[in-house]
């Protein structure tokens, strides 16, 4: 199939060094608000990519539940394939694009386990069906047959019919905290515009304009 001749024009307005926040995790916030009011798909679903030791390069999708000046987070099994590359290697990149905005963020930084306070908290406010959707599935393993997991879902849910659904231990969240985050904004004739905070060893951000 020859997609060359599919082309989108960029028409916003475009972005400039004086319009944007001096602290990153703001314009995050604001592009993040203006991504929930023009009522994106899943606009707090992200690709987020991993290398483990292998250094072959891995990506998916997840979805952020939180986010502030500490960094993002997600949630997911700690003995999936992701966790295993964070283990051997806890750097990660995230990209949200949000292409009816014709915009996207990419994020670089360092990755590590929320604590398990916190997870459990999140893992409390899910509903039933995803606590038990937690403890049936070996994410990343090999399975036989999709009704495996709906036996077993059964089963988890016969036994936890009253009473709460216990906090598996292999699970919980990682937060990805940003040394750098970039702002995409699409513009005519291919002149997007581009910039990057960058953390510097005194904890501040410099802003840099990229070219596209
Ligand atoms: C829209 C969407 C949202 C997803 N959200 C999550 C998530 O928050 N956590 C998660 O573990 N997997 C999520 N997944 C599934 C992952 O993309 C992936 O299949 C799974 O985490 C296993 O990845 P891994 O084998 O690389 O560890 C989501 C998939 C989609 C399409």
């Amino acid at each position: 199939m020859d997609l060359t001749s599919l082309r989108a024009k960029y028409t916003t307005k475009g972005l400039d060094i004086k319009d944007l926040n001096p602290n990153p995790f703001l314009e995050f916030e604001l592009w993040f608000n203006q991504a929930m009011d023009a009522k994106l798909t899943e606009p707090n679903a992200f690709s987020l990519a991993t290398v483990g030791a292998d250094m072959m390069p891995s990506i998916r999708t997840v979805l952020l539940k939180i986010f502030d000046e500490k960094g993002f987070v997600f949630f997911t099994n700690y003995k999936s394939n992701k966790a295993k590359q964070i283990e051997q290697n806890p750097k990660a990149a995230a990209l949200f694009a949000w292409l009816d905005l014709e915009r996207q963020v990419k994020i670089e930084g360092n990755i590590e386990k929320i604590s398990t306070t916190e997870s459990l908290k999140y893992f409390l406010s899910r509903p039933k069906g995803s606590q038990i959707g937690a403890w049936v599935s070996h994410q990343s393993q090999v399975i036989s047959s999709r009704s495996l997991l709906e036996q077993k879902f059964d089963e988890i849910r016969r036994k936890f019919v009253k009473g709460e659904v216990p906090f598996p231990d292999f699970w919980g969240g990682y937060i990805i905290k940003p040394t750098k985050i970039e702002f995409w904004q699409g513009g005519q004739d291919r002149l997007h515009d581009r910039f990057v905070y960058e953390l510097q060893s005194d904890n501040s951000w410099s802003i840099s304009r990229l070219a596209p």
